[in-house]
């Protein structure tokens, strides 16, 4: 059965890559389970399997064996094109580095993913523009700095724009990659402040990688990976 508020749930998956002519197990055995509003860290050494996990939660990746639900749907029986329009509809992602368009505004960068989304009609559409006003207002982007483009912004201000273009198309997992590495202390906690709460107000099942210890303090729970295996 379908239980719709675990918008995330990983079942005894398992992942391996091509090494030489063995296979290295990146995922073994893991299980996890993010509920609608609840934020998780994940920590653990390097190579431990952190981006591997994001990977295969954001189907990015096939794991060798286990499960995958996103959103309710197992996302192991979809075909390619089903299982890319179940990430786009479902999943938002923020990496380490915001990946912004130089050319564009922070609110134009929100609107390119609606029209990746929607088709050329949504980038016309007025409620659109509202919404991504809205959004950048919501993580603390003042209307000038929504005009600007990226070069005129601070770190944390892009990754406050690489957040809320997360956010724009109203995922119910986000999955994020080490947000604040590029950012200094004080920036780097306001910015995992925000990601607890939008993660509250936009519900969304949210998966954290960080080895920040000021963003495992935000955290509802803190689970640590080891060689591929996830434990509390
Ligand atoms: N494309 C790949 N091909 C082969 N091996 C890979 C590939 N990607 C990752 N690995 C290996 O899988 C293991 C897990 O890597 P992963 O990137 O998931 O770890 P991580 O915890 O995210 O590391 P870091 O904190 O350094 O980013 C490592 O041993 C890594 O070398």
């Amino acid at each position: 059965m379908t239980d719709r508020r675990i918008p995330l749930a990983l079942d005894r998956v398992r992942l391996t890559y091509p090494d030489g002519d063995r296979r290295l197990t990146a995922l073994d055995d893991v299980g996890l389970r993010v509920a609608a509003g609840e934020l998780v860290a994940v920590a653990g050494p390097s190579g431990s399997g952190k981006s591997s996990l994001l990977a295969v939660a954001a189907t990015l990746l096939r794991p060798d064996a286990g499960t995958v639900r996103l959103a309710g749907q197992d996302v192991g029986v979809l075909r390619a094109a089903a299982r890319t329009a179940l990430r786009r509809r479902a999943v938002g992602i923020v990496f380490q580095q915001p990946n912004l368009l130089p050319s564009l505004t922070s609110v134009e960068q929100l609107l390119v993913t609606a029209h990746l989304r929607g088709g050329r009609r949504a980038l016309r559409r007025a409620t659109e523009r509202r919404r991504a006003e809205e959004l950048l207002e919501s993580v603390g982007l003042d209307a000038s700095r929504r005009r600007r483009r990226p070069h005129r912004l601070s770190g944390g201000e892009r990754q406050r724009v690489n957040i809320a273009r997360a956010l724009f198309g109203t995922p119910q997992v986000l999955l994020v990659d080490e947000p604040t590495s590029a950012l200094d202390h004080e920036r780097g906690a306001r910015v995992a402040e925000l990601l607890r709460e939008v993660t509250r107000t936009h519900g969304t099942a949210t998966v954290l990688v960080t080895h920040d210890l000021g963003v495992l303090g935000r955290a509802d729970r803190v689970l640590h990976m080891t060689d591929g295996r996830l434990a509390e």
